[in-house]
């Protein structure tokens, strides 16, 4: 089990700075106070009715806290950088989601995360756009560890320890509406099993990282992992969409079981993604990435896969806009800055290759998950995109990652 705590909860956080949230409402849906379970399916069939009828572009919530992260190699601190699994999703549902002219800098959906007094990035993109709540407690930081071998695609290649942690997110701090989608990414056992189900509650389809779920950590802060079966989150299962978790947390989530409950997706670095579900699996292949730092490909490529989704992609087509954001995550240190370029290139395959609006098809029941027969086009198109950026990093590498990071 995480080492977290479900007691009484402290009192309320505030929100920092304290500026409105883009958040769009659709006007006619109702808040949610606990209603029961029928009426709320009702209502979220409503929503995505409303939004497949070209309403107000769906909103989501992200749920996970934003967290300090320093990078170590042989010993000495070569980085330092915003992360958390939050910081990275919001930095490409911002990129690649699907919404109108307008929306140029915000996509429609809300972030419920804490941090402390101390949290040194409030002014950076993802954390400026979205404010966390202010705890008393000190933001969460991780040390990351790099090995000095290469990494194989699949063995872990950095060691994590936590080293301060900020409260959890209760069940109470999350926004009293609904949401077409919502994505859980906790680092640190932030996601109370209580804080997901209610999540599960709001939105009409839940993704979920298995790191929120299946991390501990031992009395010196280093990261390893439970089995999923053996923790509150596995009866809560069959109730969300997708589960995303990377190769080295697969044994600990046990696919053969999972995927009779939901769409599992095991993502395998360099090697790309497969995903498992019910009676079908498919693999689908990576794109090419010079790596530089590993951290956030994981949490950038769920937050591609949901991109995928709401483009109204199958669950393997949408693999590929996640494999992609994951490429891009590795090929900078931090939080990545995407070229304005890039995404117009591929905001312009996306609409070529889909039906231009948000797809209801996101409802965990209704989606579509095998192939469809413009995947391979889809990934040629994608390629020659994630060629282009990588020569352009090569080229002149310093033009990335505006402000999260401090390399030493
Ligand atoms: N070296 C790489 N080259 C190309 N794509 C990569 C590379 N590493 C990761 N990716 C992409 O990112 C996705 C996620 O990577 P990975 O499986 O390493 O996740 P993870 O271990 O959860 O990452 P992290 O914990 O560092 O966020 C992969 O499925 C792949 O699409
Ligand atoms: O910023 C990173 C990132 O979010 C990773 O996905 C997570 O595994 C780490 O714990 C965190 O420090």
């Amino acid at each position: 089990m995480p080492s977290h705590t479900s007691a009484t909860p402290p009192p309320p956080p505030q929100r920092f700075p304290l500026r409105p949230a883009p958040w769009r409402l659709p006007a006619a849906m109702p808040l949610a106070a606990e209603l029961d379970d029928a009426l709320e399916e009702g209502e979220n069939q409503q929503l995505l009715l409303l939004a497949s009828k070209g309403g107000p572009a769906l909103e989501g919530m992200v749920v996970g806290s934003y967290c300090h992260d320093v990078l170590i190699r042989g010993g000495r601190v070569v980085g330092e950088t915003l992360g958390g699994a939050a910081a990275f999703v919001s930095n490409v549902l911002d990129a690649a989601s699907p919404r109108e002219e307008e929306e140029q800098e915000a996509a429609p959906f809300v972030v419920v995360s804490k941090v402390g007094h101390d949290f040194a990035y409030a002014s950076a993109p993802a954390p400026a756009r979205r404010p966390p709540l202010l705890c008393a407690s000190p933001t969460t930081s991780f040390h990351a560890q790099f090995s000095e071998a290469a990494a194989s695609a699949h063995a872990p290649d950095r060691e994590l320890r936590r080293v301060r942690a900020c409260d959890p997110i209760y069940p109470a701090d999350l926004p009293d509406r609904r949401f077409a989608y919502g994505l859980a990414v906790g680092v640190a056992g932030e996601v109370l099993p209580e804080t997901l189900e209610r999540m599960i509650r709001l939105c009409c389809a839940v993704l979920v990282d298995a790191q929120a779920l299946i991390r501990a950590f031992d009395g010196d802060g280093a990261v390893c992992h439970v089995s999923l079966e053996d923790t509150p989150y596995s009866r809560i299962l069959p109730r969300v969409a997708f589960l995303k978790a990377s190769s080295e947390e697969a044994p600990y989530v046990g696919v053969e079981t999972a995927r009779r409950r939901c769409c599992v997706i095991v993502t395998e670095g360099r090697d790309g993604c497969r995903l498992f579900w019910f009676e079908g699996e498919a693999r689908v292949a990576p794109f090419p990435a010079i790596q530089v730092d590993p951290t956030g490909a994981g949490d950038s490529f769920l937050a591609g896969f949901a991109a995928g989704l709401l483009w109204g992609l199958s669950a393997t087509d949408a693999a590929l806009l996640g494999n992609f954001f994951g490429a891009a995550a590795v090929s900078q240190v931090g939080v990545p800055t995407f070229h304005p370029k890039m995404l117009q290139a591929v905001k312009e395959i996306l609409e070529d290759k889909t039906t231009k609006r948000p797809s209801p098809c996101i409802n965990g029941t209704t989606f579509t998950l095998e192939r469809s027969n413009m995947h391979d086009e889809l990934h040629a198109a994608l390629r020659e995109v994630a060629m282009l950026m990588s020569e352009q990093h090569q080229a002149d590498p310093a033009n990335c990652n505006g402000g999260d990071i401090c390399l030493t």
